[in-house]
């Protein structure tokens, strides 16, 4: 088996009296897409950036394509997009990519790039003057351009609109086709559903779940409606077979849990029509990641 692209073994990451990593182990498999998730301050960014070589650990090690991070041999290999800037904000757009094709042996091209990322039109165009979405997409553009082996990605669609986003996604996959390593965090469950390998979930600098998408959502399903709010779900539960749950979440969505067959589905319908109930959605489903990641980290807001 190949070496890991990251190995990470007990990091630990303190800014004064907060811990924002706290013992944290993860490995990230050569030639996947590893995401990782957590709620706003769970220790993502730190964790990626001293992968990065930007911060200093405070305990653990950390070893990226087997070296240390910010050893110069990586400057090569590893592409990075950072959260924000990066970029002088008087640089031309097109021009930072063209300098920053020349760092590099084998660079890719960097006006197709433009080209594909959708910023053709924005080559002259400084930085500062790049929408949040464009200034997204050129670094990225910068990220790939040399050819990485491993590339990370802290939260690459953030801010971008559906085209860029997908631009995004059709990007990444093409890089792991080419057998690159992508390390990635992002917000969003259904970016890490479609283009990750494993996904780890962090909070509060500890990982609390990891495996692939379909590992983590397992293979229960639930049954999901909507209709009006505020049904007396204690009235439903008593009809459904035993063992099964209810939940409203939110107003207006309803899942139903347990041994989802035939006669709950006749059940809840049939209960519903006695009750003068319109259902509107009505679906068979297994939990999706976010499910997943709320029962873990919980609703409240970080
Ligand atoms: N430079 C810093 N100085 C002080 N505290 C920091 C610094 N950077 C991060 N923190 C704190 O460390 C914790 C983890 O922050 P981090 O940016 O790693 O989280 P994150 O998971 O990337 O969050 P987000 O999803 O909001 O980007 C937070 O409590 C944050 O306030």
């Amino acid at each position: 088996m190949d070496s890991p692209a990251v190995e990470i073994v007990d990091l630990v990451k303190r800014y004064g009296r907060t811990t924002a990593v706290d013992g944290l182990t993860l490995t990230a498999a050569a030639g996947e897409v590893t995401a990782i998730l957590g709620p706003n301050g769970a220790g993502k960014t730190s964790t990626i950036e001293i992968c990065e070589g930007f911060r200093k650990p405070d305990g653990g090690t950390v070893r990226v394509l087997g070296l240390d991070p910010g050893h110069r041999d990586l400057r090569a290999k590893v592409g990075i997009m950072l959260q924000a800037g990066g970029v002088w904000p008087a640089t031309r757009a097109g021009e930072w990519l063209r300098t920053t094709a020349r760092f590099y042996a084998s660079p890719l091209d960097p006006d197709a790039l433009l080209e594909r990322l959708g910023l053709t039109a924005h080559a002259r165009t400084p930085y500062r003057r790049l929408s949040g979405g464009q200034q997204q997409r050129l670094s990225l553009a910068g990220a790939v351009i040399g050819r990485p082996e491993l590339v990370f990605l802290d939260e690459p669609t953030a801010g971008l609109d559906p085209q860029a986003r997908h631009a995004c996604w059709d990007l990444v996959g093409e890089l792991r086709a080419c057998g690159v390593s992508v390390v990635l965090t992002t917000h969003f469950m259904d970016e890490a559903e479609r283009l990750a390998d494993h996904v780890v979930i962090i909070d509060r600098g500890v990982i609390v779940a990891e495996g692939s998408p379909a590992a983590l959502t397992g293979a229960e399903r639930q049954l999901r409606f909507s209709a009006r709010p505020g049904l007396n779900l204690d009235e439903l539960l008593r009809a459904l077979p035993d063992g099964s749950a209810a939940k409203e979440s939110p107003a207006g969505h309803y899942i139903v849990e347990g041994v989802v067959g035939p006669e709950l589905l006749a059940t809840v319908t049939a209960w519903c029509a006695a009750e003068g109930v319109t259902i509107n959605d009505f679906g068979v489903e297994r939990r999706t990641l976010e499910d997943v990641f709320l029962e873990l980290t919980g609703r409240e807001l970080r």
